[in-house]
């Protein structure tokens, strides 16, 4: 494969890690969505990444997963790269289209959709720990309704995670990365040992975002400048369950109590958890018709 085969066309998002490009394959004029990194960077992990895609691809279940396929990956000249399918908007993207505000509806839909893709990959041994609106998106054209799940820039294998019996300040800038956003687990900040119940857990945070606008340790918390961090992690990790979730169905406190009983290694009740949230809808009377909130703006703002 010969990455001089792919036209960029245009930027279509960028992150700590890595630029993303819009393009185009000259051969067959499809498009792709290629992310650079370039070879200086001080922590490179966009090859490490290629390889949790490509164990993740070697599955069955993988073309339903709701994980974008790579199609290539590699270096070339100054950059790292990996060339996947083009997606849709990110749902950080459509929150702020929707004026901060999902309805009840769409949230279910997308976290049904997250919890299968968090199953799986968990089941797959990977843990994502950096879950963000961002890294959620949504396909394009006849996958417009699918939920997708990408950057495992900072995913890990939780075997190895357990192996690394206790946090220590001196391991690498990675691990501070895990911990510095909103959606990050209070037991992330607190440097304990990760497992499969901290993505469940950044997911519910997700969950309340959506739902209300904002976290309530959000503040003046700025994770750009890592400004009044501790402020926000002390406000997160002595909030309880019961006030977190307070004016929201009753099913969202029980979310959290079900993630926060289970020790860490523990097999999750993924079923549970989807049967709890899909009881909602039902109670709710939704529609299951593939309409979200962004369905109904006119002109999708790129
Ligand atoms: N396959 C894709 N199709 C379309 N857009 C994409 C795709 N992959 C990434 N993007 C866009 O690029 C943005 C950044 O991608 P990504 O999260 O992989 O970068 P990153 O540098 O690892 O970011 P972070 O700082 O959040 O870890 C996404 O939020 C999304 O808007």
């Amino acid at each position: 494969m010969n990455i001089r085969q792919y036209k960029l066309v245009k930027r279509i998002g960028g992150g700590r890690f890595g630029e993303i490009f819009c393009c185009i394959e000259t051969e067959t004029n499809l498009k792709y969505a290629i992310k650079l990194e370039p070879r200086k960077a001080k922590h490179q992990q966009l090859l490490l990444e290629a390889k949790i895609y490509e164990e993740l691809q070697c599955e069955e279940q993988f073309i339903q997963s709701g994980i974008p396929k790579m199609i290539s990956y590699g270096e070339e000249g100054d950059f790292n790269f990996i060339i996947f399918d083009l997606l849709g908007y990110s749902l950080d993207n459509l929150f702020n289209q929707c004026n901060k505000k999902f309805s009840l509806k769409t949230v279910l839909v997308i976290a049904d959709q997250m919890l299968l893709i968090l199953e799986f990959i968990h089941s797959r041994g990977f843990l994502h720990l950096n879950l963000k609106p961002s890294d959620i998106m949504i396909g394009c054209l006849e996958n417009a309704h699918k939920i997708y799940l990408i950057d495992f820039g900072l995913a890990l294998k939780y075997i190895e995670v357990q192996q690394q019996n206790k946090f220590n300040e001196q391991q690498p800038s990675f691990e501070k990365l895990r911990r510095t956003s909103i959606f990050s687990s209070v037991d992330s900040h607190i440097g304990k040992v990760q497992g499969r119940r901290d993505d469940l857990e950044s997911l519910g945070y997700i969950m309340i975002y959506f739902l209300r606008g904002s976290l309530p340790w959000q503040s003046t918390y700025n994770d750009k400048l890592n400004h009044e961090y501790d402020k926000m992690v002390y406000l997160k990790s002595s909030m309880t369950i019961v006030t977190l979730c307070n004016d929201l169905p009753e099913e969202f406190q029980k979310y959290f109590t079900q993630i926060k009983k289970i020790n860490f290694n523990e097999k999750l009740g993924y079923r549970l958890l989807r049967q709890l949230l899909q009881g909602l809808f039902q109670k709710m009377d939704f529609k299951q018709d593939n309409i979200y909130d962004w369905n109904n703006i006119q002109n999708l703002q790129n």
